[in-house]
């Protein structure tokens, strides 16, 4: 469960954000609507305690986000939030295997191969393990993507414009894949997009356009 009070941010003199209240409950989703420049990612960086709002409280589950220092934080997010950006940032020159290690090992959990293991299964990816990620599809590279930020079994899955540079196909394959992890963790999924094959997909929508 992922709550937003009173929330405002601005770079330098520009308002960007202003949300006075959003709740989104464990197992439920919200995808966040906006034209280009509306503050989408913004907020998922807020949200992703990456980006300290100037007002207003972020609260996870029982933690106060902001109320932590930045080193809690980052540990916070490594063990409870799983993000998926719209570019995949894998490092292409290593295997998928080892993308999904070195994550784990940055996130401060304790290397589990059989974890790895499993998660690639569950996104059909298992028979990739060895495959340096620059010989994926980039369907392929979204969905590791995807199996990374599952690994710590998060309670909020944030996704920036997962489905923007994916076929119809593969977009709604990531869709559905993201919906039926958060199902299985009983995560809370936010996805920010302004693809409109995403919008019929969800009922709870933000729209960040001013009016
Ligand atoms: N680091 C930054 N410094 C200053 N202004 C910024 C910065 N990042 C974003 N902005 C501005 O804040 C506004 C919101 O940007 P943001 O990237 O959150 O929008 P978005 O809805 O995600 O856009 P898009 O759909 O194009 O990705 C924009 O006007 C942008 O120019």
């Amino acid at each position: 469960m992922i709550s937003i009070d009173n929330l405002s941010f601005g770079y330098s003199d520009q308002k960007v954000l202003a949300i006075p209240h959003m709740e989104v409950k464990e197992s439920e989703h919200l995808l966040i609507l906006g034209n280009s420049g509306s503050g989408k990612t913004t907020l998922l960086h807020i949200l992703g305690g990456l980006l300290a709002p100037k007002e207003g409280k972020v609260v996870i589950g029982n933690t106060d986000l902001y109320g932590l220092s930045a080193h809690q934080r980052d540990k916070y997010r490594g063990q409870n939030i799983g993000l998926v950006f719209q570019k995949a940032h894998l490092i292409s020159a290593l295997s998928v295997g080892d993308n999904l290690l070195l994550a784990q090992y940055l996130s401060g959990a304790a290397q589990d191969k059989g974890r790895v293991y499993e998660v690639l299964e569950e996104l059909n990816l298992a028979q990739k393990v060895n495959k340096r990620v620059r010989e994926l599809s980039q369907g392929e590279q979204q969905r590791v993507t995807i199996a990374r930020a599952l690994l710590n079994r998060p309670q909020l899955i944030l996704a920036d414009e997962p489905t923007a540079s994916l076929d119809d196909e593969n977009a709604m394959k990531v869709l559905s894949l993201l919906k039926n992890q958060a199902e299985k963790y009983q995560a809370s999924l936010l996805i920010a997009t302004h693809d409109q094959r995403v919008k019929d997909e969800f009922k709870q929508t933000l729209n960040l356009n001013t009016p």
